[in-house]
C-alpha cells in the first residue's frame, strides 16, 4: 500500500451480497463504518471481518472509525483483520503520532470535514499533522444535522483542491461524489483516489450495481486524463 493512486473507495458495505457486486465492478478499497456514535452500525463486526477475509489484493478493507485513542484504533483494526484504517473522529496530533509508532504498518487515512468557513484550519491541520498520516480525506459537514460522512453533499471543490497542492500526501477526495459528477471533480481537484457511499444507492438503500459501474468506469476515465495532461 505504498503508492496508493487512482483508486477507488465504496463505503457503507452492508453486506456479503453487497461486496461482492462491489468487487466484480472493479472497486479497490471497501469502507467498513463501526462502532458508529449513533450505535446503528449497518453490519456486525462479525460479518465485516468475514468480508474483510475474502478480499484479495488490490482490493482492501478499511475501518472507518470514529475512534480517537490510538491503542483502541491498534486493537480493534486487528480484530478486523484490515491494513487501513479511516478516521473520522476529532484525532488529536499526539494520537496520530502515537498509532504511527506502535503501528507503522496500519496506512491511516485522516478526514478533512469541509465547513462553510474552515478551510485555513483544515490547511493548518494538515501541515501539523501530514508526518503521521499516510493520506488524508476531504469530506462534507452538514450543518442540518452535524454529520460528518455519508451526508450526500459536496462542498467548495476549491478547498479541496488547496488541500491536494497543500499536502505532502496523497488525498482522497469524499463527499456527495456521484456517477455523474466524479469525472468533472477528479480533473478539478486532481486527487489520488475517490470515494462515495449514498449516490451509488438505490432506492432500497443497496449499492446498485449501474450506479457503481458507471462511478468506476468514470473515475478511471478522469485519472487517466489527468495523468496525461
Ligand atoms: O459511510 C458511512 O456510513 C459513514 C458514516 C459516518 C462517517 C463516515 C462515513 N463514511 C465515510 C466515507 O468515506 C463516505 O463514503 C463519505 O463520507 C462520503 O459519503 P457520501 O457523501 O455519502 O458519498
Amino acid at each position: 500500500m505504498s503508492d496508493v493512486k487512482d483508486l477507488v473507495q465504496v463505503a457503507g458495505i452492508i453486506d456479503a451480497e453487497e461486496a461482492k457486486l462491489l468487487a466484480e465492478e472493479g472497486v479497490d478499497w471497501f469502507g467498513f463504518p463501526l462502532r458508529l456514535p449513533s450505535g446503528k452500525d449497518d453490519i456486525s463486526e462479525a460479518e465485516a471481518t468475514e468480508i474483510i477475509a475474502g478480499l484479495t489484493a488490490p482490493q482492501e478493507g478499511v475501518l472507518i472509525s470514529y475512534m480517537v485513542d490510538a491503542d483502541e484504533i491498534s486493537a480493534f483494526t486487528t480484530q478486523l483483520g484490515v491494513k487501513a484504517v479511516q478516521l473520522h473522529g476529532d484525532v488529536t496530533p499526539e494520537e496520530l503520532r502515537k498509532l504511527k509508532d506502535i503501528r507503522p504498518d496500519l496506512y491511516v487515512l485522516k478526514s478533512l470535514v469541509v465547513k462553510e468557513d474552515n478551510a485555513e484550519e483544515l490547511l493548518q491541520f494538515v501541515d501539523e499533522v501530514a508526518e503521521f498520516v499516510d493520506m488524508f480525506i476531504t469530506d462534507t459537514f452538514n450543518p442540518a444535522t452535524g454529520a460528518k460522512g455519508a451526508t450526500g453533499l459536496t462542498h467548495d471543490w476549491n478547498v479541496s483542491a488547496e488541500l491536494v497542492r497543500r499536502s505532502p500526501k496523497p488525498l482522497m477526495m469524499a463527499g456527495g461524489l456521484s456517477p455523474e459528477n466524479v469525472a468533472d471533480a477528479i480533473r478539478f481537484v486532481k486527487p489520488a483516489a475517490v470515494d462515495a457511499h449514498s449516490l451509488l444507492e438505490g432506492d432500497d438503500r443497496r449499492k446498485d450495481r449501474a450506479k457503481v459501474a458507471k462511478f468506476v468506469a468514470e473515475s478511471r476515465k478522469a485519472f487517466a486524463e489527468i495523468a496525461t495532461a
